[in-house]
């Protein structure tokens, strides 16, 4: 086992670990991760950390190669996963800066590969997508306010929502909305790794307060005003996992 505890940064967060670390270039069945991942220390502990749009963030949310991603972390021994994510808020209450983490998912991706069973009867339980104890160590660790729960809808993109795609979204009662927490949850899932999304809101999505519709550069420029906040969340979570646990 090479690291135990996996990082997979989203827009805005493209390293993380603590001095140089150690790059390692995986080959996988699925083909090459969307960056060498590297290893290093965190918070005391040994994380693997992999940025799922390529540091220089050339992979579009529908075009991540999740499943080698996913594949090569489990090669390295990895059993649990934090995923930072960007997300709209789908809430007037949910505004940019607010952290939360998401108990359920809704997937309106469209045209990626969800599964690593291709073939035969595989039917994943996924009632509960995200890890109790990965959750648990987010909620006890953090210093920060944050919302516990909602729902988070993952879009196809990389377009954004149309304002009445966005207010239905919200009346069917989702709180948060971004383009990749799919599949790479279904996927650690069928791997048997714990999995725990934590998301900064860096928008009013399209249609739930008046004004301009959201743009990249907002939700960049609003990831960059909090990244050192995300950092520390991860962090102090990263200490607070236990020991070598998974949701096989
Ligand atoms: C940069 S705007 C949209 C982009 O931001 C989010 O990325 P991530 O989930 O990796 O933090 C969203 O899902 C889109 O990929
Ligand atoms: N409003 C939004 N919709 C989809 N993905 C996002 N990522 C950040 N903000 C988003």
């Amino acid at each position: 086992m090479i690291a135990d505890i996996a990082v997979i940064g989203g827009s805005g967060l493209y390293s993380l670990i603590e001095g140089e670390g150690a790059p390692h270039d995986l080959d996988t069945p699925y083909g090459t991760p969307s960056d060498p991942i590297v290893v290093g220390k965190v918070a005391g502990r040994t994380v693997a950390f992999l940025p799922r749009h390529g540091t220089d963030h050339r992979y579009p949310p529908h075009k991540i190669p999740y499943r080698a991603n996913l594949w090569a972390l489990r090669e390295l021994g990895v059993r649990q996963i934090l995923a930072p994510c960007a997300v709209g808020g789908l809430r007037p209450d949910h505004g940019p800066g607010t952290f939360v983490l998401p108990d359920q998912v809704v997937d309106r991706t469209t045209s990626r590969v969800g599964t690593f069973f291709d073939e035969g009867a595989h039917h994943t339980s996924f009632g509960d997508p995200y890890c109790p104890a990965g959750r648990r160590a987010v909620l006890d660790s953090a210093e920060v306010d944050i919302v516990d729960g909602g729902t988070m809808v993952v879009i196809e993109g990389p377009r954004f929502s149309t304002r009445a795609e966005s207010q239905w979204y919200a009346a069917q009662g989702a709180s948060i909305i971004n383009m990749t927490g799919m599949p790479e949850a279904i996927l650690a899932r069928e791997l048997g790794l714990c999995y725990t999304s934590i998301a900064l809101v860096t928008d009013h999505d399209a249609g739930v307060v008046a004004g301009e519709a959201v743009t990249m550069e907002e939700v960049f420029r609003v990831f960059a005003e909090n990244t050192e906040r995300m950092k520390s969340l991860v962090l102090r979570t990263v200490a607070a996992l236990p020991p070598e646990h998974s949701c096989a």
